[in-house]
């Protein structure tokens, strides 16, 4: 296989540069000031055996991928950027062109399958870091990541056994799973806490905030009668594969990082966003994430400083 990963970031940089690492033929894809240090020194990749400099091929753009009947693209960029990016790869790539989506939330899924037949997920739980441009930093080893797939809307096939087959070689855990949705959706719940961690003080309100926007999650994807992985089944698989490195670890969330870094934009409407969307389609009222969303756009779409909000006030007002 070859591989285009779409969204070469924390998780992307680190997915690309261990297929690289592994022999694999990889073409990253990312922007701006990231993309011209990649070109100009490499793809640095920090990660618990030190710092490796991945000399791949980068483009800003579909058009320039050399594409091949054998191409797969992992899409990892957040998943308010996921239209423009499969808006560049329908116009570039092949039809036929297998796309994986690693990436949080549920949506990114739909969007793929809607211009893509052959559509993938994968359940991302691969903590890393993209704060500098050029540099991306992988907080687990010596696994960095649990990337197990599945076909959308459900099952496996050859595809998913060869990316899994890859990704096991290039050094990360990865199984097939015939109902991925069910494991993102799991992590969909874990990733409530994103706009929390992101937006507000660490402390006793944050955490409070955090249990209640998650009851909500429950509530939310038990009324809408779908699969969910239990908490029990998903801490099994995890068990102690991935080992955080103290060194490598993250200040922040991926939701963070995008404050941080000041973007001017957040993945929040995908996170609890997605929450308070199904909470609509259900008829399950979410205050709680509700007001998540609110504060995370503030702060991003403002240029606000992270973690500079008090959830005293919110948990006041709901
Ligand atoms: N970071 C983490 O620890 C984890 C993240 N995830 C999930 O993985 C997904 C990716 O997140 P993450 O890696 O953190 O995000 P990052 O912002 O670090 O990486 C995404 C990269 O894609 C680039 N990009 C976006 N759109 C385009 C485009 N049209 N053309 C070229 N480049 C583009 C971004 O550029 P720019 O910066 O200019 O926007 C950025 O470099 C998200 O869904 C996230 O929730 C899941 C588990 C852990
Ligand atoms: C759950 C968490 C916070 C850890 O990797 C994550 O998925 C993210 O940073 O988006």
């Amino acid at each position: 296989m070859r591989y285009v990963v779409y969204g070469a970031g924390a998780v992307g940089g680190v997915i690309g540069a261990h297929l690289h690492l592994a022999g694999l033929p990889v073409t990253l894809v990312a922007r701006g000031q990231h993309l011209a240090a990649i070109r100009a020194r490499g793809l640095v990749l920090d990660s618990g055996n030190g710092r490796h400099r991945i000399h791949a091929p980068a483009t800003d753009t579909a058009s320039e991928v050399g594409w091949t009947d054998d191409t797969v693209v992992i899409l990892a960029v957040k998943s308010h950027q996921a239209a423009a990016a499969l808006g560049d790869l329908r116009e570039h790539a092949p039809t036929r062109v297998p796309v994986v989506c690693a990436t949080n939330g549920i949506a990114t899924e739909r969007a793929a399958l809607r211009l893509f037949p052959r559509t993938y997920a994968v359940c991302v739980m691969l903590p890393a870091t993209h704060l500098e441009p050029g540099v991306v930093v992988a907080a687990c080893h010596p696994t960095p990541a649990i990337l197990d797939i599945g076909r959308i809307p459900s099952g496996t096939d050859a595809t998913t056994a060869a990316v899994a087959a890859d990704l096991r070689k290039a050094g990360m855990a990865s199984e097939e799973r015939a109902d991925i949705l069910a494991s993102k959706r799991r992590k969909l719940l874990m990733n409530i806490g994103n706009g929390v961690d992101a937006s507000f003080a660490q402390g006793d309100a944050a955490d409070e905030l955090a249990k209640r926007a998650l009851a909500e999650g429950e509530q939310v994807l038990a009324a809408a009668g779908v699969t969910v992985v239990s908490a029990a089944e998903d801490e099994s698989r995890r068990g102690s594969i991935l080992q955080r490195r103290p060194e490598l670890e993250r200040r922040g969330g991926s939701t963070w990082q995008s404050l941080a870094r000041r973007t001017g934009d957040s993945e929040i409407d995908y996170l609890s966003g997605e929450i308070v969307l199904q909470g609509r389609l259900h008829g399950v009222p979410t205050p709680a994430n509700e007001a998540i969303v609110a504060a995370t756009r503030r702060l991003a779409y403002g240029g606000g400083v992270p973690r500079s909000l008090d959830a005293t006030e919110v948990l006041s007002s709901l």
